[in-house]
């Protein structure tokens, strides 16, 4: 991300010629405190956006298709998420522009760092902005969620404590700090995660306010180190260095460090083999001003 603005730059400098940022997120704890009628689990997480992430170009299109330029390995593009939020940004506006979308992909599939949903929100933000649709953030929020429980907080733009599936939203206020986050070489599906026997489901909720940096764990953890290796080889090793958690529902594993040089002697120190790297937080999204108060 470091060739794109990460400040909160204002909405007229955002052009078609722009590079458009879709940051990573770290969920700093997750809890599964319940589950709906629906299937769907009822959590609570703290959701921080990080300086490292895919970035995307939108180039009009006179016929008012959406096409992908360059689709993902194993995403046809009709189920591509960004290709579906233009689609749906059309559907529900009846705006007859298209557009060609560009994603130089940095984010690993299946990481727990929310990627994919990354993409779709800041292909709903920017193009509701280049189309001129007008479309307030609540109801692209609700555009987003259609399309995974992740997508609403990127929309949101605010460092996040996150209820229900993650759509309910209050903004956090959170120090600076330095993350090492190291990749784990399997892509982990989040249903399945959810649907192991032995996820922990009763957590008991926190009162939003009384939660402090640090503290929490994540639940989705155990199921997933039981089942794969690799990323319990990856938390195990993080851990003599760190208090060190997963993301989302993995692979990926991270810890945050007091300063960037003490992550850097860490990941130096990493096994071969071992892919990781070093992301600041940060204090909101950097689209966070593309859409009007
Ligand atoms: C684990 C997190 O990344 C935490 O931020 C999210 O809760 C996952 O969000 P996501 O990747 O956008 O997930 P979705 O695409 O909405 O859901 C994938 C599948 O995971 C299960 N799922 C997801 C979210 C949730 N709160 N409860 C669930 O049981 C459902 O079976 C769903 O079909
Ligand atoms: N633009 C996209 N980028 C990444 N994945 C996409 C995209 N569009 C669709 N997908 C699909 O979404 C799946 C999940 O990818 P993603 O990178 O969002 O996972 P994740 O980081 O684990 O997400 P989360 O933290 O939200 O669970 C992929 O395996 C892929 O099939």
């Amino acid at each position: 991300m470091s060739a794109v603005p990460l400040a909160n730059t204002a909405a007229a400098a955002w052009t078609w010629d722009s590079a458009y940022p879709a940051p990573a997120k770290l969920n700093l704890f997750l809890h599964v405190v319940g589950r709906r009628a629906d299937g769907y689990h009822c959590l609570q997480t703290v959701f921080r956006f990080v300086d490292h992430g895919d970035s995307l170009r939108f180039a009009p299109r006179a016929d008012g298709e959406v096409r992908l330029v360059a689709p993902l390995p194993g995403v046809p593009e009709e189920r591509d998420l960004t290709v579906r939020a233009a689609r749906l940004l059309q559907a529900e506006t009846g705006c007859r522009q298209g557009v060609d979308i560009t994603v130089d992909k940095r984010l690993p599939m299946g990481g727990g760092l929310g990627g994919g949903s990354s993409d779709a929100a800041t292909t709903l933000l920017a193009l509701n902005h280049l189309w001129q649709l007008g479309l307030s953030r609540q109801r692209l929020q609700a555009i987003g969620l259609t399309l995974g429980a992740d997508v609403p907080v990127f929309v949101f733009g605010d460092n996040a404590f996150a209820e229900g599936v993650g759509e309910a939203l209050r903004p956090v206020s959170l120090p600076p700090a330095c993350y090492l986050v190291l990749e784990a070489p399997v892509e982990v599906p989040t249903a399945l995660v959810f649907s192991a026997p032995d996820l922990r489901r009763d957590t008991p909720a926190l009162a939003a306010a009384d939660w402090r940096p640090g503290e929490g764990g994540n639940d989705l953890e155990a199921p997933v180190v039981a089942r794969f290796p690799a990323v319990a080889e990856r938390l195990a090793w993080l851990t003599q260095h760190a208090r060190a958690r997963m993301t989302g529902s993995g692979a990926c594993v991270f810890a945050e460090f007091p300063t960037r040089a003490a992550a850097a002697a860490v990941l130096r120190a990493a096994p071969a083999g071992f892919v990781g790297w070093l992301a600041e937080g940060l204090d909101g999204h950097p689209l966070r001003e593309l859409v009007a108060a």
